[in-house]
């Protein structure tokens, strides 16, 4: 008895270290990117890995890495495998544009996207994304999101209200340090709980609500700063066969279990939506005055071939999906732009004097329409700057679906001295693409490429290599998976920061913005040095302008 279970232990224990030294020799001669240059490893179990989570600020070391290897270089990661990490745009245009679906997301990002957000679309890949990302694209057109601007206008309306009626009623004049990150969030929650399914997440009003409890921290507590064991385990659940650590996947961690739940509320709350409006008697009839998300996409799965409409389960992703991907994100740039006009007076006087213009030009009573924002252009190069210096997903992880040649637009030194402009890699090749580095590369954007400088859009010179959907950017991503949801974005961007600017000034509280760092927490979150247990903040003086 005791044989079987000495045995049983022992097996126990040598079957996953056998299998893992047999991983690190295959990946130690099978895919190994040696010939690369890159930083020396400081630990044979957690490569780099553990130093690029754990730094203080987004990008600090990948732009000391890029700035002495190149635009292409090599990392450690766990377990002896080795990431290719880019920011060349040549390389970024093939992996993004050309190659389609030959680059679909990491292992590991796509064990987290599900527990995040279900079957939807930033899991789904190949044919299945593609099948998704048609049932969605009709309720993205430009046409059907111009009728959202006038939700995105009065939503600012009501968050500029608040704050003169309740944070900053008594301080007319010198202002008050008010936390945005605090606000804005509320109001993205709010636009995209109406444009997405028509429901009243009531987060500005300050109701409670079980999805707004979860979702509070939710990446600051979850993803930013992991320890040791949980990095080792993610590791090793990509690095064995895909069914054993999609199997692996549900028995969560602590911090996963917060995205499981994150995904079960939304979806509880999308499922309430969806069977009033799947239960109507006249079926498409029924949904045609309704310009949400969800009824868009319920009329076009109606018509859609059978074979192609999503299923329940698919939808119901999709709603959670959209909550998560439309309303931090906008939330987070719109913080990032307030903190750079806060530091640049000069800048944010400018564009008050555009919006005066525009103010002359429409009317006290008027509000600007989408054609009106895109005239304006100093206002227009604040929001790609910001967008520029500030992408608020810094890293998309991607893995080779075959052996491939990666071209250079900038050659590299390989480690025996040769110029590189090309990289072969093999199959299931991770690729790290550094889109906080390339949005800063100086060969792209010039000297001051580092610096905050929205005059740089209006010498914009040709470039060799044109990414991203928006102003050469990568924030958005590009090619097919690029960001559904940029227009809308654009647009809610547009419309909340006219709204505030024209009403607030906003610059540096007593404490200074020095403070204030980048923290990698998967999404870059603003939080203050030494402060790391207040949460997320940018704390700004906000004065109501007379
Ligand atoms: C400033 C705001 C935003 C930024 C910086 C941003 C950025 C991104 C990025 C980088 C991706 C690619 C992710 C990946 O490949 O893993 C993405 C995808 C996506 N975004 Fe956005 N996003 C923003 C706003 C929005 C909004 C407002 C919505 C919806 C209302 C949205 C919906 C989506 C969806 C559904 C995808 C998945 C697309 C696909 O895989 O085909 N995003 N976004």
């Amino acid at each position: 008895m005791l044989g079987i279970l000495a045995r049983s232990a022992l097996a126990v224990i040598l079957v996953p270290s056998a299998y893992i030294l047999f991983g690190f020799v295959y990946r130690y001669y099978q895919r190994s990117l040696k010939f690369l240059r890159g930083p020396p490893s400081p630990s044979l179990l957690f490569g780099n890995d553990y130093e690029l989570v754990h730094q203080e600020e987004v990008g600090i070391l990948e732009n000391k890495w890029f700035n002495e290897y190149g635009t292409a270089f090599r990392t450690s990661s766990c377990y002896g495998e080795d990431t290719l990490v880019i920011a060349d745009p040549r390389a970024i245009q093939y992996v993004f544009h050309t190659s389609s679906y030959r680059f679909p997301k990491s292992i590991d990002s796509q064990q987290v996207t599900k527990m995040m957000f279900g079957r939807g679309i930033v899991w789904a890949e190949g044919e299945m994304h593609n099948r998704q990302r048609k049932a969605l694209n009709p309720a993205f057109s430009a046409s059907q999101l111009r009728q959202f601007l006038d939700l995105f206008q009065r939503s600012t309306t009501r968050l500029a209200k608040k704050w003169k009626q309740e944070e900053l009623a008594d301080t007319l004049d010198s202002g008050k340090v008010i936390n945005v990150t605090h606000w804005l969030p509320r109001i993205t929650l709010d636009v995209i709980g109406e444009s997405a399914f028509n429901y009243d997440f009531g987060a500005l009003d300050g109701r409670a609500n079980e999805l707004g409890e979860i979702f509070k921290h939710m990446f600051a507590d979850s993803r930013l700063y992991p320890q040791k064991p949980l990095i080792l385990w993610r590791a090793f659940r990509r690095s064995i066969p895909v069914s054993l650590g999609n199997f692996l996947c549900r028995f969560p961690t602590k911090e996963e279990k917060r995205f499981k739940e994150f995904s079960n509320a939304s979806k509880k709350i999308a499922k309430s939506v969806f069977d009033t409006a799947s239960q109507g008697t006249n079926g498409e009839e029924d949904l045609k005055g309704s310009k949400d998300v969800l009824s868009v996409l319920l009329r076009s799965n109606m018509t859609a071939d059978p074979k192609k409409a999503l299923d329940e389960d698919e939808v119901l992703s999709q709603m959670a999906t959209i909550i998560l991907a439309g309303h931090e994100t906008t939330a987070s740039t719109t913080t990032w732009i307030l903190y750079e006009l806060g530091k640049s007076l000069k800048d944010q006087s400018r564009v008050y004097e555009e919006i005066r213009e525009m103010r002359d030009r429409i009317g006290v009573d008027g509000e600007p329409t989408a054609s009106d924002y895109d005239s304006m252009p100093f206002f227009n190069a604040v929001i790609k700057e910001g967008l520029r210096l500030h992408p608020i997903v810094p890293t998309l992880l991607r893995q080779a679906a075959h052996e491939d040649v990666i071209p250079l637009e900038f050659p590299v030194i390989s480690e025996s001295g040769e110029e590189m402009s090309q990289i072969p890699i093999s199959k299931g090749q991770r690729v790290s693409v550094s889109i906080s580095v390339y949005n800063r590369l100086t060969q792209v954007w010039g000297k001051d490429a580092n610096e905050w400088n929205p005059e740089r859009f209006f010498h914009e010179t040709k470039k060799d290599t044109t990414l991203g959907v928006y102003a050469n950017l990568m924030t958005f991503s590009a090619g097919v998976r690029a960001c559904i949801g940029w227009r809308f974005a654009l647009m809610e961007l547009q419309a909340i920061l006219f709204g505030l600017l024209e009403n607030f000034e906003f610059s540096p509280g007593p404490e200074g913005l020095d403070d204030i760092q980048r923290v990698p927490a998967g999404l870059m979150i603003p939080m203050k040095k030494g402060h790391w247990q207040d949460g997320i903040q940018m704390p700004l003086r906000v004065r109501v302008r007379n």
